[in-house]
């Protein structure tokens, strides 16, 4: 019965064609795409589904034991004290090793909460501490307690000094370090561990003043997990215990604990070292040690590097009418749902569900599914509403925003015939495709039919790890990061749930749901229909997690419009409004969901960094005079420098734009060394961040050339461009303007001078690239002997095949600079905007940057000694240091 009836949805859906009448390839691509959608469907319908029963419904059994105050209003204290004024809200890691388990979850932790880090291994010596009057960090962690303690006197002294001076405190964690019970007195502290001890009975201490998000009361019943316990015994009024646990098992002679309550995790006031501190007996494994650990953040930074208790919730349920009969939602289960709706609002505040539907699938289940599909319609003023697109297609397979909006025009016309309110501006593409990466067509089309301002996404910057999601804003949409709860299109059974009923319950009770929840502000939690018929696990989750978070944490849990969400969202992470565009080729998953036209061989190899008035433009000439070397075609006003990880303006043009500037002759040709130059990159603060994300291994070059005297070129420069500052002021009145100098005067020296602190801006760049991807020219050298500054680029890079420059740049006795060779008495030289011709500098103002630079230039022959580059420094580098001494 079930096979007959799928034939004829298959063929019913099949022979729907009203709309698509004219065949174009975009269309024939839709169908197939489509018809593979459709045959994947009739698959699971031929299947038998015999297995999907009703047998026990999971119901959540979770149960506060001390009763959560009531209408989430209650706000403990956010720690926060005048001595956070003086920190910066970072903190600093001191780890075992690079790649320690603890050391990792920690850093996973900080990542999750977007808490800035330092990480430094064990036994370096310690980073600069303070800048200005100012401390580097709120917080210092210490992976291992011991490291601490066994620090060398110098370092300890001035961590110490720094923790008092600026009232930071230290938390640390003590490990079990041998499968034996022993119990070792603390070096400087009146402390004894006890190590390799099994706990059980786990609770907090409710008289701490620490706790913030975490609502002691509760219990952990029963042993817990593993006999690797570390816990304290003191003999100071110094030491609080945080937590309380009972041994489990008799260590008779060997260990004397008078008692047996015993203490994990240990708050020291700092009374004899003038140092708080907080302790734990075990690492971040523990669920409720991240809980504790978010606190004592919290407190020991003195509010600085506390979390907010709001909490702000969406539950998604994706594709509600698109499922294989027999897999739906019933009636029963409908009714289940809104029950669920009314009993979440009590602990979410405002709680809806926010459904998303493709018409298309609409009544196309079994007939009892069918009368499901019916119900949620007619009762569609009691949820959110959502579209997808009509066939559930991808936007990605849509040549052009016409088709996508044709496409997305039926399922309005559906929501308009079955009354169902679609008013959140909010819509979630099929498999994310067309969110991230971006396929414009997308964001036209939404804007069109359904004038949509939100999104969300769980593949931006990548799925994984699903910590580092981010959200963005492009082309007036919000797209907020998309989280799951554990759930996906196959979880209809919590008998058949992959790793059994614990491992939901687990991430449910602490584990990774849980935590989803502590760490993110805004979680847009995405579900799917299916998850709501058979077992109904999504209602069993939600249900369960909202009723244990509530027991253990004084988080506030609310729902509010995705609009006004995307307004919290951003608000709280403004750095993230711009979006970062990465490679779609280097992710499986976004290649997948990324037009099968684009190709993936249309960026740069090369990039020219600059800085501006090096001799770029002679470069980026010479480059394009190679056969296989080929730069972006010039754009209209900004010609041959796309500025696009510059500028927020060309950068938000979108990744499409740049890849467009690249030009192949043929999708598959090979052959080709596509480069660009952009001379402003160089000192930019994002460029270095934005080329690393899109083109990780790209090779770049840089000029210096002697900084006095590209100072005095863009001077010339600006002149030539009727610069208003620089016509009115001398180049020494310009590099000497001081605070009280006119706003245009101090705009142009910084112009002149801040390019020219090479080392400043080198750091940046090595702090995203290798030495190796960076060539290091002499800007003298481009004046003086480019066809050798060719051969260096062309080994860079390993271009084929290698050219002789010697014999197509000539010097121009005319021009006073290398030109290239047309014929034996014609050459082609840049432009007059290119190797002016002016006066000499003032001696006044030479000597003045002479001063200026030394330090600068100082710090870039040190720098450049480090790199080992294969090119020797500078001569000019060379020559100034010499002078200096
Ligand atoms: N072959 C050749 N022809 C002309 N000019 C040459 C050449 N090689 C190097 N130079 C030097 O390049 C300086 C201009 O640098 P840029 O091209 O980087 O300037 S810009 O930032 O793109 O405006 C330019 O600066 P000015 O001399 O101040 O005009 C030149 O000194």
């Amino acid at each position: 019965m079930y096979s007959r009836r799928c034939f004829v949805w298959l063929k019913n859906s099949l022979l729907w064609k009203s709309n698509f009448r004219k065949c174009s390839l975009t269309k024939i691509l839709i169908a197939l795409f489509s018809l593979s959608s459709l045959s994947f469907l009739a698959y699971q319908c031929l299947i038998d589904h015999s297995h999907v029963k009703r047998h026990e419904i999971p119901v959540s059994t979770i149960e506060c034991r001390l009763n959560p105050v009531s209408g989430g209003m209650f706000s403990p204290s956010d720690h926060s004290s005048s001595s956070n004024h003086r920190i910066d809200n970072k903190v600093l890691v001191i780890v075992e090793t690079q790649y320690s388990y603890l050391g990792q979850d920690i850093i996973h932790l900080l990542e999750a909460i977007r808490v800035k880090y330092k990480v430094e291994p064990n036994g370096k010596t310690l980073p600069y501490l303070t800048h200005g009057n100012k401390g580097k960090y709120s917080a210092i962690i210490f992976e291992n307690f011991d490291a601490y303690v066994n620090m060398d006197a110098w370092n300890r002294e001035l961590l110490d000094k720094y923790c008092r001076d600026f009232n930071v405190g230290i938390i640390s964690f003590v490990a079990s370090r041998d499968n034996i019970a022993y119990s070792k007195r603390m070096k400087d502290f009146p402390l004894t561990i006890y190590q390799y001890m099994a706990i059980e009975d786990y609770e907090l201490n409710p008289m701490s003043n620490i706790w913030r998000i975490t609502r002691p009361g509760e219990i952990i019943r029963g042993p817990l997990k593993d006999d690797e316990w570390v816990i304290f015994q003191f003999e100071h009024a110094t030491y609080k215990p945080l937590s309380y646990a009972k041994l489990s098992r008799n260590y008779g002679r060997y260990i004397d604990l008078s008692g047996n309550t015993v203490f994990p995790a240990i708050q020291d006031l700092g009374l004899l070292d003038g140092i708080q501190k907080v302790i734990f007996g075990n690492g971040l494994r523990f669920w409720l040690h991240c809980l504790v650990f978010l606190d004592s953040l919290s407190y020991l930074s003195h509010g600085k590097l506390s979390l907010p208790l709001d909490r702000y919730v969406l539950i998604d349920i994706d594709d509600v009418f698109v499922g294989a009969a027999g897999k739906r939602m019933k009636v029963s289960d409908v009714h289940a749902l809104l029950a669920a709706q009314n009993r979440l609002r009590s602990h979410i505040k405002g709680f809806y569900f926010n459904l998303g539907f493709s018409g298309k699938y609409y009544q196309k289940g079994t007939p009892e599914e069918n009368l499901g599909d019916r119900l949620l319609v007619a009762n569609s003023d009691k949820f959110w509403w959502f579209g997808h697109t009509w066939m559930h297609t991808q936007a990605h397979f849509h040549e052009n925003a016409s088709s996508l909006e044709e496409d997305m025009s039926l399922n309005k016309e559906f929501a308009q015939k079955y009354n169902i309110p679609v008013v959140n501006n909010y819509a979630v593409a099929p498999h994310h495709s067309g969110v991230y990466p971006v396929h414009e067509p997308l964001y036209e089309a939404w804007h069109k039919v359904w004038n949509i301002t939100v999104s969300s996404t769980e593949e931006y910057l990548h799925l994984r790890p699903a910590r580092r999601r981010r959200g963005f804003f492009y082309r007036g949409i919000k797209v907020l990061p998309r989280q799951t709860c554990g759930l996906y299109t196959h979880n209809l059974l919590i008998d058949k749930y992959p790793g059994g009923r614990e491992k939901l319950d687990a991430s449910i009770r602490g584990g990774e749901l849980f935590q989803t929840f502590l760490y993110n502000k805004v979680n847009i939690f995405m579900t799917h229909m299916c998850n709501y018929g058979s077992d109904r696990l999504a209602l069993y989750t939600f249900e369960s997690a909202v009723k244990f978070l509530q027991c253990w944490t004084n988080l506030h849990l609310q729902t509010i419009p995705p609009q006004d969400l995307a307004q919290v969202y951003f608000s709280s992470y403004p750095d993230e409004l711009n979006p970062i565009w990465v490679n779609p080729c280097r992710d499986k998953r976004h290649l997948a969901i990324w037009s099968p036209r684009k190709v993936c061989n249309t960026l740069p190899h090369l990039i020219v960094i600059g800085p501006q008035k090096t001799g770029t433009t002679a470069i980026y000439t010479f480059l394009n005079m190679h056969p296989s070397i080929r730069s972006n075609v010039k754009q209209p006003v900004i010609f041959e420098e796309l500025h696009f990880f510059s500028s927020d303006q060309y950068y938000n043009k979108g990744l499409d734009w740049y890849m467009n500037a690249f030009k192949l002759d043929n999708p598959n040709q090979t052959d080709i060394v596509f480069f660009e130059k952009t001379a402003a990159y160089f000192d930019n603060p994002m460029a270095p961040m934005r080329i690393a994300s899109l083109i990780p291994d790209v090779k770049l070059v840089l000029i210096l050339l002697d900084p006095i005297k590209r100072a005095y070129s863009w001077y010339q420069h600006a002149r030539a461009h009727q610069n208003p500052a620089s016509l009115n002021y001398t180049f020494y009145e310009i590099i000497t303007a001081g605070e009280g100098s006119h706003k245009i005067q101090r705009d142009l020296r910084n112009r002149c001078l801040n390019p020219s602190l090479y080392a400043q801006h080198l750091e940046r760049w090595l702090d995203y690239f290798h030495p190796s991807q960076l060539l290091i020219l002499d800007g003298q050298e481009i004046k003086e002997n480019p066809p050798l500054v060719m051969s260096k680029i062309q080994k860079f890079i390993e271009v084929k095949p290698y050219i002789d420059f010697r014999k197509l740049l000539r010097y121009d006795a005319k021009k006073k600079f290398y030109c290239q060779v047309l014929s034996t008495d014609n050459t082609k030289c840049l432009g007059p905007g290119k190797g002016r011709v002016y006066p000499p500098m003032e001696e006044s103002a030479y000597r003045f940057l002479k001063m200026f630079f030394r330090r600068h230039n100082v710090a870039l022959s040190k720098l450049l000694m480090k790199l080992n580059q294969a090119t020797p420094v500078p001569a000019w580098l060379k020559e100034d240091l010499q002078e200096t001494l």
